[in-house]
């Protein structure tokens, strides 16, 4: 038995240059600074595991309410049995509990798992390999000069990114609020420069503007054919089943979904049944958790189908180590402004390093393998 003693989370605040826009996503700013909260879930033993989370989502409300009842008292090696009862508690908590939230407490529960027993988490869950292939994942278009703002400087970030190492590029294009977004044209010229730019061995992506028209998705569907795309992802509003359902009927480069779709694994199962999508996407945060995101990955394998995890980080990472069936770790999100390589300050190494070869080894220390700078957040925890 590993017995969770307490649960805890500490807000802390960090320099960034990185900024949202109205729809949530993000593009490189001026330096400012940046809120995070660090959950730690600590045994009898001494030992605690954590989770980096929006401090929102870990919000004292969140914590007092609903996971510290769950937890505290508890086994962190039942943490199925755990992770079923916050579930379970999902429905009353007036949408406070997110998923979001069961996925860091799940995450940090497998960290505090490994580190108690000195493994890596993605070998408690199966460890299928020790490396894995890295795609190189765009941040979304803007209007910044120099930055992603034309097919051109796409096109040339595109070429340093292969530079970098890189065996396979994922663009975001333009969305709103970007003045001239969403267009099928822009989109269309920024995947046939990157094309033309990298040339036809380099492994290329499209995850554009989410809330296009069937038809609309059609044309651009129909380009990425020509251009020789890995997949298409999230093109429409993935609450319309039937949509993906009728574009996948129509086109022959995979579909990939759905990412942003609530509803965990049993969302995605019914996406299979549907056939919305030729390739399944799951991710921690968006799903709940490294247990659920597994079962997506295992439900897809049972149909002869991929599960690229959504999203990079500790937690996808060792779920992409544990699994068969997904081709890339989504190493991001990268723009010509931001040195991803760049360590933040509240770490003391990056968790998915890159080699020149375009590999991302798995960390090899007990737990989720983030070597965490505890000092730096001591001292920049907000009171
Ligand atoms: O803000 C978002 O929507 C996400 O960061 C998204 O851009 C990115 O994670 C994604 O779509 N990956 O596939
Ligand atoms: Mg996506």
């Amino acid at each position: 038995m590993i017995k969770i003693e307490s649960v805890r989370a500490v807000e802390f605040t960090h320099p960034t240059r990185r900024s949202v826009d109205a729809a949530g996503h993000s593009h490189p700013g001026p330096l400012g600074t940046g809120h995070l909260a660090l959950l730690s879930i600590r045994s009898t033993d001494g030992v605690e595991g954590h989770c980096f989370a929006p401090p929102q989502v870990v919000r004292p409300h969140v914590l007092n309410q609903f996971v510290r009842r769950v937890l505290v008292g508890g086994d962190a090696l039942q943490r199925e049995k755990l992770w079923c009862e916050l579930e379970h508690w999902q429905r009353g908590s007036a949408g406070q509990l997110t998923d979001r939230a069961l996925g860091a407490v799940d995450s940090a529960l497998h960290d505090l798992i490994g580190r108690t027993l000195g493994v890596p988490v993605y070998q408690l869950l199966g460890g299928y390999r020790d490396k894995v292939p890295a795609y190189g994942s765009t941040m979304c278009g803007d209007e910044l000069k120099g930055g992603l703002s034309t097919p051109e400087e796409y096109a040339d970030f595109a070429r340093q990114l292969v530079a970098r190492g890189y065996k396979a590029i994922k663009l975001h294009t333009w969305m709103p609020p970007v003045s001239f977004a969403p267009s099928v044209a822009m989109d269309i010229k920024a995947c046939t420069a990157v094309r033309e730019a990298v040339g036809p061995d380099i492994e290329l992506m499209l995850d554009g503007y989410h809330e296009y028209s069937r038809t609309d998705a059609l044309r651009i569907g129909r380009a990425l054919e020509e251009l020789n795309f890995a997949w298409f992802e999230e093109m429409m509003n993935e609450q319309s089943t039937a949509s993906y359902t009728w574009l996948a009927g129509q086109l022959d480069v995979p579909l990939l979904g759905p990412e942003s779709l609530s509803g965990k694994h049993y969302a995605r199962a019914d996406w299979v049944k549907a056939g919305a999508s030729d390739i399944l996407r799951a991710g921690v945060t968006g799903c709940g958790g490294i247990a659920p995101t597994m079962k997506v990955a295992h439900l897809a394998e049972s149909f002869g189908m991929n599960c690229e995890v959504h999203g990079n980080g500790a937690p996808n990472l060792a779920v992409v180590g544990a699994i068969r069936n997904c081709r890339w770790y989504e190493r991001g999100l990268l723009h010509p402004f931001l040195d991803y390589d760049e360590v933040p300050a509240y770490m003391n190494a990056l968790v998915d390093p890159m080699d020149t070869d375009g590999f991302v080894h798995l960390p090899q220390q007990p737990g989720l393998g983030e070597d965490i700078n505890f000092d730096y957040i001591a001292r920049h925890t907000v009171a």
